[in-house]
């Protein structure tokens, strides 16, 4: 028998460590870690226990259960080996810094007590090290990765271990413990439900449609055409060879233009996996700028200003309704990502790792990798990121991805009635015009053209330009 630690892959289904346990009998295992709880948040940890409930009832479907355990994994998992007589522990691998030195810790601790141990690549399709440049160093610029990665053939989905080669397990008495067991108010937002079967309906849902026209809709801030499987990823409720292998299925039939949208989604997976590959390989990346300046990067930080902004009110709509929709429902639409970015990190020059945590704390998709990648793109700080000088117009990009201000006033009822033109002339009208049409929407809270200039002087400054 060999134990199956469970970490960020909550599922039975496509699970490659589970499928490699159960060759053997698996032991399903989950161990509420204080280190990794005392980062979570509200929103994570509630997905996350819901995840747990149907996982755990999945297995005594299979006639087994997911033993839960408490405390540090490199003494609690020992202990079960021990208490079970397992011969080892198979898992499948994390790749942020922290998870890789816990994981080391883990592991010694194992074999130490004379258990063996596997550790399996299994939450992407090419594990980091897999799409190198021809000199064998990960990629720093995702168009090369990117058409490696849609090249490259894919594995098949790894089938569900029968009941036969599960551990028999009596059910625990003990419930899942709630969030106020673990310390965590109830979120603010609504979140998703969790679970292999939630996680397959989403994706079968924009399999069924959207996906032919995501091309075309994915920055359309109003259509909400985009997949929505990023928590399921994050938390491994559904398998990325299970997501691979559904989307690769509707290029069956489908045109040249929905085969070009196919492919498009395609490379947002493999953007997924170039950001995994890139904090892999610079696990210092997770609080530090990966592009070096001969200059600090003289960051305003204004509290007052980033207040406004985590709260949306910053009076510019398109960025306020991106902040409120993280507030209500944890999560964003990828356009509204990049443009609230950019403006904290150029308009209102806050550092991008106020953000990240900002993000980290909120969003219920939270990836290290992705949230990280993705900041340090808008910031222009990042390996294959925005250059520093073009700085997004908050205005423009409301008006090209919601000219009808249809998911601005979705978020924002203080603009509910405003015509769109308004709303997306907001900075420019006189008080006596804002107070008449919205009284109770913020005027801008800063003049866009020259915080553009002062972020432009500033990174040329950190870069040494002009000195
Ligand atoms: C500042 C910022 C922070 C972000 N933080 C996160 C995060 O913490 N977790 C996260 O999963 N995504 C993050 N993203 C990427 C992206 O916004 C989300 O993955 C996407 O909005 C999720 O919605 P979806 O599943 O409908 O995406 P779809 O458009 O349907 O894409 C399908 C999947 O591809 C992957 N993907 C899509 N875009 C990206 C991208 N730019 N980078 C990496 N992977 C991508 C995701 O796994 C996503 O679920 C961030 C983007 C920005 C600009």
């Amino acid at each position: 028998m060999r134990v199956h630690w469970h970490r960020q892959d909550l599922r039975t289904a496509d699970n490659r460590g589970l499928s490699v346990a159960a060759a053997d009998e698996a032991l399903p295992v989950f161990v509420f870690d204080p280190d990794v709880l005392k980062d979570g948040s509200p929103p994570r940890v509630a997905f996350m226990l819901d995840a747990l409930a149907r996982l755990r009832a999945r297995y005594r479907d299979l006639e087994s259960d997911l033993v839960v355990a408490w405390g540090d994994p490199a003494e609690a998992i020992p202990e079960l080996v021990a208490e079970y007589g397992a011969d080892g522990v198979v898992w499948n691998e994390d790749y942020t810094g922290l998870s890789r030195a816990r994981d080391e810790r883990v592991q010694e601790a194992i074999t130490d007590a004379g258990g063996d141990v596997e550790r399996v690549h299994d939450a992407v399709c090419h594990e980091p090290g897999a799409i190198t440049t021809s000199d064998g160093k990960p990629y720093a610029v995702f168009s090369y990765y990117g058409t490696k990665w849609l090249d490259r053939e894919k594995d098949e989905p790894v089938p569900e271990p029968d009941a036969g080669s599960l551990a028999t397990v009596e059910p625990a008495d003990e419930a899942l413990p709630s969030l106020r067991d673990l310390g965590f108010a109830e979120p603010a937002a609504e979140i998703p439900p969790a679970g292999t079967g939630p996680a397959r309906d989403r994706l079968e849902t924009f399999c069924a449609g959207d996906i032919y026209e995501y091309a075309e809709k994915r920055d359309d801030l109003a259509d909400e055409a985009t997949a929505r499987i990023s928590q399921d990823l994050a938390f491994g409720t559904i398998g990325i060879r299970e997501v691979h292998e559904r989307v690769e299925a509707t290029l069956d039939g489908a045109d040249e233009g929905q085969a070009a949208s196919v492919e498009a989604f395609r490379r947002q997976l493999a953007w997924r996996e170039f950001y995994t590959q890139v904090l892999w390989a610079n696990p210092e990346n997770v609080t530090r700028s990966h592009r070096e300046f001969p200059n600090d990067i003289d960051w305003r930080n204004d509290e007052a200003e980033f207040d406004a902004w985590r709260e949306g009110r910053t009076g510019f709509p398109v960025v306020d309704a991106g902040m409120r929709q993280l507030r209500e429902e944890a999560y964003v639409h990828n356009r509204a990502r990049l443009i609230v970015g950019s403006f904290l990190t150029k308009d209102l020059l806050c550092d991008w790792r106020r953000g990240y945590e900002h993000f980290r704390a909120t969003l219920v998709d939270h990836d290290t990798a992705s949230n990280n990648g993705n900041w340090q793109w808008v910031a222009s700080t990042g390996t294959d990121a925005q250059p520093y000088f073009r700085v997004f117009n908050p205005m423009k990009q409301g008006r090209d991805h919601d000219p009808d201000a249809e998911y601005i006033r979705r978020y924002v009822p203080e603009l509910e009635g405003v015509d769109a033109e308004t709303i997306h002339s907001w900075h420019e009208l006189d008080p006596d015009e804002r107070a008449e049409v919205a009284p109770d929407y913020p005027a801008p809270i800063v003049d866009h053209a020259s915080r553009r200039e002062e972020a432009i002087s500033t990174f040329e400054r950190a870069r040494g330009e002009g000195e």
